[in-house]
Order: C-alpha cells, then sequence, then structure tokens
C-alpha cells in the first residue's frame, strides 16, 4: 500500500497535502508520514488559530483532517468552496452529516472526500468480520478502550461497528437482542447505538482499542483489535490521499480502496 509506484498527481509530481489539526496527536503523525513518502509532498501545516487559507494559498490538492468533531464540517466545506479534495479522519460523523456532505459534492463532480472512522487496516478488517458474524449470534455487544485524552464518546469506530452491526441483523432479519434488565443504574448497560449496546472505556496508557462480543447459545466470538502506537492509522492515512482524487464523491470507510 506504501508501493512508491502507486499513480501521483495528474501531472506526475508529488501529490500536494495539506494537514489539519498539524500539532494534534494524529496531525503530528500524519506530518511525519507525508513527509517520509516520496509520492506525497507536505505543504501546509495548520492548527488551531492559522488561516486555513495557509493550505490552499500552497496549493494544497488533497486536505487531511484531523481535528475535532465541532470544527471538521467547517473545514470540509470550507476545503471543497476551494477545489481541494479531502481526507477526514476526524470522528463525529453522523448519517446526517454524510448526507450533508455528499449535498456539497453534488454540484462539485470532480472532488472527491474519503471520511473513515478508522484508518487501521486491522481496524477495518474488525468491522468487516463484525458485520460478517453479526446474523449468526443473538447477541452483539462493544466495548471500546481509548487514552483519557479522547474527546467524544463512543468513539467513531464503535458507532461505524454498531450501524454495520444493525444493518447486517436487520438484513437478517434477527430478532431483537435478548436483554431482561429491568432495574439499571444509569449507564450500566453502556449506550445503544441503532439497537447495540457499545460500553466507552477511557484510561491513562491506552491508545485505540475495540472488542466485539458476540454470543449465542453455548458459545461466545470476541474480535478484538489493537492500536498501540499511531503509526498504525499511516498506511490507510496514505492509501486515501493516494486514492481520493481520482475518487469523485463520497467514499465512507477504507472498505472500498482496499478490494
Ligand atoms: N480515523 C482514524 O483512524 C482516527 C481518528 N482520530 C480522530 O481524529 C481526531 C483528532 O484526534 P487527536 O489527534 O487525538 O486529537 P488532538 O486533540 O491531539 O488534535 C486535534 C488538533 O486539532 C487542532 N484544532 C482544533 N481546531 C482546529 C481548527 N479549526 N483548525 C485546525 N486545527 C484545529 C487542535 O488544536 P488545540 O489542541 O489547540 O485545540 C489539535 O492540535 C479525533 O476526532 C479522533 O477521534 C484519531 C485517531 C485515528
Ligand atoms: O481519538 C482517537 O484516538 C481515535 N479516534 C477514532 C475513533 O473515534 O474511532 C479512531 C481510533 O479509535 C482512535
Amino acid at each position: 500500500m506504501t508501493d512508491e509506484r502507486e499513480p501521483k498527481d495528474r501531472t506526475g509530481g508529488p501529490i500536494r497535502v495539506g494537514v489539519l489539526g498539524a500539532r494534534g496527536r494524529m496531525g503530528l503523525e500524519v506530518c511525519r508520514a507525508v513527509d517520509a513518502a516520496a509520492d506525497v509532498e507536505l505543504v501546509a501545516a495548520v492548527d488551531q488559530d492559522d488561516p486555513l487559507s495557509n493550505a490552499a494559498d500552497a496549493g494544497a490538492q488533497v486536505i487531511v483532517d484531523f481535528t475535532t468533531p465541532d470544527v471538521v464540517m467547517d473545514n470540509l466545506r470550507w476545503a471543497l468552496d476551494q477545489g481541494i479534495n479531502m481526507v477526514v479522519g476526524t470522528s463525529g460523523f453522523t448519517n446526517e452529516r454524510l448526507d450533508q456532505v455528499r449535498g456539497w459534492l453534488a454540484d462539485k463532480p470532480d472532488l472527491g472526500v474519503v471520511v473513515a472512522p478508522n484508518f487501521g487496516i486491522g481496524a477495518v478488517l474488525m468491522m468487516q468480520f463484525a458485520a460478517r458474524a453479526a446474523r449468526f449470534f443473538e447477541s452483539a455487544e462493544i466495548i471500546e478502550q481509548h487514552h483519557p485524552k479522547k474527546v467524544d464518546a463512543p468513539s467513531g469506530t464503535a458507532l461505524h461497528t454498531a450501524r454495520v452491526i444493525a444493518q447486517a441483523r436487520a438484513a437478517a432479519g434477527s430478532a431483537p437482542m435478548p436483554d431482561a434488565t429491568t432495574d439499571e443504574m444509569a449507564g450500566a448497560r453502556g449506550t445503544s447505538v441503532e439497537g447495540v449496546r457499545v460500553h466507552s472505556v477511557r484510561a491513562a496508557g491506552l491508545v485505540a482499542h475495540q472488542e466485539v462480543l458476540f454470543g449465542t447459545a453455548g458459545e461466545t466470538l470476541t474480535i478484538r483489535h489493537d492500536s498501540f502506537d499511531r503509526a498504525s492509522f499511516m498506511p490507510g492515512v496514505l492509501l486515501a490521499v493516494r486514492s481520493v482524487p481520482h475518487r469523485p464523491g463520497l467514499t465512507v470507510g477504507l472498505d472500498a480502496l482496499l478490494d
């Protein structure tokens, strides 16, 4: 996936990349990864209080956003208005937000946006395996674990996983999950995302981890993914940066890029 023979931009030069959230945990790692790859070039590193126009002025062809859920939609709108493709890792994407992005793209047929809840290849596979397993089990619960500086809960990955499990169960006509709880302290059963219970753990020492627990008569299946280092996300980010100039419209998740 980091093959340097990948197509570069249409002029044959390196793809010019701007990073938003460039001084954050992910942004710093993305700047390093872009610097280290021969077929992409870091032209702008923008963080809080820097003008977004730095990225457009530097001629960015792709903007990578790892900021916060409260500013990412404004960043997206701005980049599309500037005619710049976007790769978005920032969490907070509801179905409504995705529809809004599709609406913005409707009159920009040459532009592409990739929104990926998780750029870790193992995490993408974990979500695919969970979707495949969903129809075979009566019960499914998600336990996500992250570092305590994470601002959102549940994680974007957990929300996406819950949605794909719910879709697979609906398509299979699965019955509601068994759960006789009637006496519950608030939060004890996590939160329900489209009928799938999600539990969020925050603890020092963690990076990004998720278990999907399936159960049915006499057996359970646990699918677990661990990111121990943010380097785990970089092959996926670079894959999206290389792909997005050739993928008009909205791509959600890395699945289509890995086929
Ligand atoms: N899809 C994936 O694979 C992954 C997604 N994420 C997601 O990425 C996001 C960022 O995570 P993380 O790097 O840990 O968070 P950080 O808080 O470390 O980084 C966010 C950075 O964005 C900056 N920022 C805030 N507002 C703006 C703005 N308007 N313009 C430019 N920069 C801005 C922040 O500045 P300041 O601190 O000064 O406010 C900070 O430097 C989160 O939503 C997280 O869930 C994280 C890992 C992987
Ligand atoms: O904030 C993080 O760290 C992460 N955020 C993403 C999410 O919300 O799922 C991806 C990964 O879990 C790391």
